[in-house]
């Protein structure tokens, strides 16, 4: 993943461009540049959507050749200047993005890269149609040069200098974007979005955002086109401009800024470099590619940043100080925090959760175990909202959140931890951690401080810079666990947290969650671990083919007929 480490790329990147844009290139070179810039802006914009979202859109190019025919439209046929056109070229695929949004960007990957792809060639059918407006096949000539309340950048050097402004402002608005809170939760949007979804953060919005976002910039980035080119065709509304702004920010590097650039840059140069090859340039620029994607297959400002880290290592950064926040306010309540009516769900002919009930009160913790396939995960995913129930009702703190979005349950005070702890790989267990804080905290600063506090209770703080993909399972499981104390839950859920950890770990992680209970939280344990569960829990539930078969004390579960026998298949010795 892109880093921290690619200003100081970028800076020198940058300063060569200058120097070469000012002292070596000659009219040609700098109309290469111009284009670089614009593609630099179009694959900046689809860094938000499949790059932070991971979403494969495949509209960003029909974006992009909205933006250059409402330029041309508005510049050519109708005489207004850039402070309309531009503007209104950057409206117009932001707004069809929002408004195809709604149906294409719930659909799984491939289907929204088809729909994308749909869309594509509906607004391409329309330009080639709509002659009256859009002159056809033939397009529209005499699109006019920029000019900016009486200033014209006109052609070469002015008009390059303005283009990588532009780009250059919008990559400093997207690396800002980056930085901030929202940068937190992209990697979880991409990699956990189920798990994004239970810390509280509105994964649909901020998709929507991504899309409407990258529309912007692309529909910028065809407007300038049009200015270049002087003339808008179908061709900009093609599928080779989606191409290019594909390959540009896979092989730059996917999320990354500096990426965006650097695809773009090297994209539009690689075919003049070979230019003088005659016939087997096509096959060197594919060569090439090919060659970029297997060596680099995170992209070309990762490969920068791996090497300088080998070349150049810098000291570790430092960690935030850590710092406990305000308890959440919460409305005064008494009666059992998290209370469950009636839950059923069926998937298919299984019925997983059938008529389960149960309450837990602050301060408790309630053991659910069974065995395999009894409901018990099923039940943690439909009080999380993973789930939709077929009937029954959820309280939390006395408010009805029945068939309410997991983040909108996760802001009510609920939070947990999965079977397989479920953390993005490429981020380090800090800003995991942090990603919890997005709905809580003002600034990444202060996620940071207080996700630091959530490690040192969970026993994970020495692991805040490593990547979570480098962690063995038991200590992901703790990092998970401080991503959901961070949430200061009313409620917390966890799966089997103590599966594979040893017997010290074990006793370790028991002294953290008695201490979140005698802070107030309602506990709710699924595990099979017997000997960790029975002297933890106050009480005890055990399933069976999705029904409560006992209640009670853990001696008195000990001693049940009823759970020994779904355990042992007879009612043998006492459960362990
Ligand atoms: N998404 C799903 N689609 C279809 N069937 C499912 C789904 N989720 C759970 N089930 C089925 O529902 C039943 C209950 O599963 P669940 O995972 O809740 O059990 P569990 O008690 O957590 O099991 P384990 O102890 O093995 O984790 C099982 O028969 C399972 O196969």
């Amino acid at each position: 993943m892109p880093g921290r480490g690619a200003a100081p790329l970028l800076a020198a990147a940058g300063a060569g461009l200058a120097a070469y844009a000012l002292l070596f290139a000659d009219p040609y070179g700098l109309r290469v540049l111009t284009v670089a810039g614009v593609y630099a802006l179009a694959v900046t914009g689809y860094q938000m959507i499949f790059g932070n979202a991971g979403a494969l859109s495949l509209a960003q190019g029909t974006f992009y050749g909205i933006g250059a025919y409402v330029t041309g439209i508005l510049g050519s046929r109708w005489g207004l200047g850039f402070e309309v056109t531009f503007p209104l070229s950057v409206l117009a695929p932001t707004l069809l993005a929002l408004v195809v949004a709604a149906p294409v960007l719930r659909l799984e990957s491939h289907y929204f890269a088809l729909a994308t792809l749909g869309i594509g060639q509906v607004v391409l059918l329309a330009a080639v149609e709509w002659q009256g407006l859009t002159g056809g096949s033939n397009g529209i000539a005499g699109v006019p040069g920029i000019e900016l309340f009486g200033w014209r950048p006109g052609r070469g050097l002015g008009l390059a200098l303005f283009v990588w402004t532009l780009a250059a402002l919008g990559a400093l608005a997207a690396w800002r974007i980056g930085r901030g809170l929202r940068g937190l939760a992209f990697p979880l949007m991409r990699d956990t979005p189920a798990a994004a979804r239970t810390l509280g953060i509105d994964i649909d919005r901020l998709r929507l955002e991504c899309f409407a976002l990258g529309a912007a910039y692309a529909g910028a980035a065809g407007a300038l086109a049009a200015h270049i080119q002087r003339v808008v065709s179908p061709e900009v509304l093609e599928f080779p401009v989606m191409v290019t702004i594909l390959t540009m920010a896979v092989i730059g590097g996917l999320g990354s800024v500096a990426g965006a650039l650097a695809g773009a840059v090297l994209l539009t140069q690689l075919p003049e470099w070979f230019r003088g090859l005659e016939g087997g340039y096509l096959l060197l620029y594919g060569v090439a590619l090919l060659a970029t994607v297997v060596a680099a297959p995170w992209g070309l400002v990762s490969l920068a940043e791996r090497l300088r880290a080998r070349w150049l290592p810098e000291p570790p950064r430092p960690l935030p100080s850590a710092l406990a926040p305000e308890p959440r306010p919460a409305a005064p309540f008494r009666g059992p925090a998290l209370y469950v009516e009636g839950f059923s769900k069926s998937f298919g002919g299984v019925r997983a959760v059938d008529g389960v009930g149960l309450t837990v009160d602050p301060g408790e913790i309630l053991g659910v175990i069974g065995p395999n396939g009894s409901g018990k995960t099923t039940l943690i995913n439909l009080v999380t909202g993973l789930e939709k129930p077929d009937a029954g009702r959820l309280y939390v703190r006395g408010v009805e959140l029945t068939g309410r979005t997991p983040h909108a349950i996760a802001r009510a005070g609920v939070a947990r931890t999965f079977q397989t702890a479920s953390l993005p790989p490429g981020t380090e267990a800090l800003g995991a951690v942090a990603a919890a804080r997005i709905t809580l905290d003002r600034d990444v600063r202060e996620a940071e401080a207080h996700a630091m506090h959530f490690l040192e209770r969970a026993g994970a703080a020495d692991l805040a810079r490593e990547p979570c993909a480098t962690l063995p399972p038991g200590l992901r499981r703790r990092v998970e666990l401080a991503r959901a104390l961070a949430r200061q839950p009313a409620v917390l859920l966890l799966d089997e947290p103590a599966a594979g950890l040893t017997e010290a770990e074990q006793a370790e992680l028991a002294g953290t969650l008695r201490a979140a209970a005698d802070a107030g939280a309602a506990v709710l344990i699924v595990e099979h671990n017997m000997p960790f569960l029975l002297p933890l829990a106050d009480r005890i539930t055990c399933l069976d083919e999705g029904r409560v078969i006992a209640e009670g004390t853990p001696d008195a579960i000990r001693r049940d007929r009823r759970v020994r026998a779904a355990y042992l298949g007879s009612p043998g010795p006492e459960v362990p």
